[in-house]
């Protein structure tokens, strides 16, 4: 019996748009709940969410229930923890601040075995073999991983064509508000030359033949990326919209029963 088929991974490369939710209340009631919503893909935040790899696991397994598919994003593409994802049965993961394609090859090892690639042999311990229940998972494992990278600073703009170029890269996420930092507007990702510089890498990430993604909550930049032909967007994101409805009920309620 091979791995799971990562329906993520095969639409992505068809060019199949899939709408995504960014995950960072990092609890998997939340996760159950958001992957039920219609979503195709969840995002799994352990750079900025205070996730860990039991928190990251906890999340797998609700979303492994229902129809959408979980996307992992580590604080930092370290062989090691990338080896610790896959074994806990992530598919696909996001990984923050690539900067050149050298960084990239070794992310492409990192999620192969060995002889192609350094990742570690621990299947028989792993929810990603369902505990040795998928007998051919080692020698299937790899053509079900989908391995994104994130290019989201100057340096990793500057060196985008040859990251594009890297084989066994699934696809290129541009990072927004990473980006409009390094560029010198930091929290200001719907600057007009933020746009471009995003509009013109989601172009030239779509001409290489690699999938395109990125996270906009600009619905007018959502509708632009897709008509590049961008195919993981992220169109939300769980804290802010809790937040702002929690926000919301509360003033609501206080100005209708509580005068101050
Ligand atoms: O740079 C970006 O934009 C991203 O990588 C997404 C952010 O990390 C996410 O936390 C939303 O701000």
């Amino acid at each position: 019996m091979p791995a799971p088929f990562n329906p993520f991974k095969h639409a992505i490369a068809k060019g199949d748009l899939q709408l995504g939710c960014w995950l960072g209340l990092a609890d998997p009631y939340v996760a159950e709940i958001s992957a039920g919503a219609g979503f195709d893909w969840l995002l799994i935040d352990g750079e900025h969410a205070p996730n860990d790899l039991r928190s990251i696991t906890a999340q797998l397994q609700v979303i492994a229930a229902r129809d959408a598919h979980a996307v992992v994003r580590p604080p930092i593409g370290e062989t090691w923890l990338i080896k610790q994802l896959l074994d806990a049965g992530a598919q696909t993961l996001l990984i923050p601040m690539v900067e050149s394609a050298e960084q990239a090859r070794k992310l492409v090892a990192a999620v192969t075995y060995p002889p192609h690639g350094v990742r570690g042999v621990g299947s028989a311990l792993a929810r990603a073999s369902d505990f040795s229940a998928i007998g051919d998972y080692l020698t299937t494992a790899r053509d079900e991983i989908c391995l994104l990278a994130q290019v989201e600073n100057l340096k990793g703009m500057a060196e985008l064509d040859e990251i594009l170029a890297v084989d066994g890269l699934d696809g290129v996420f541009i990072g927004p508000s990473d980006l409009a930092a390094d560029m010198g507007y930091i929290g200001k990702a719907g600057q007009a030359e933020v746009k471009e510089a995003v509009l013109d890498a989601i172009q030239r990430i779509v001409a290489s033949g690699k999938a395109a993604g990125i996270l906009t909550l600009d619905e007018e930049m959502q509708q632009k990326c897709r008509a590049l032909g961008a195919t993981f967007i992220a169109t939300e994101i769980d804290v802010t919209l809790f937040a702002r409805n929690m926000r919301a009920a509360a003033a609501k309620a206080t100005e209708k029963l509580k005068r101050r």
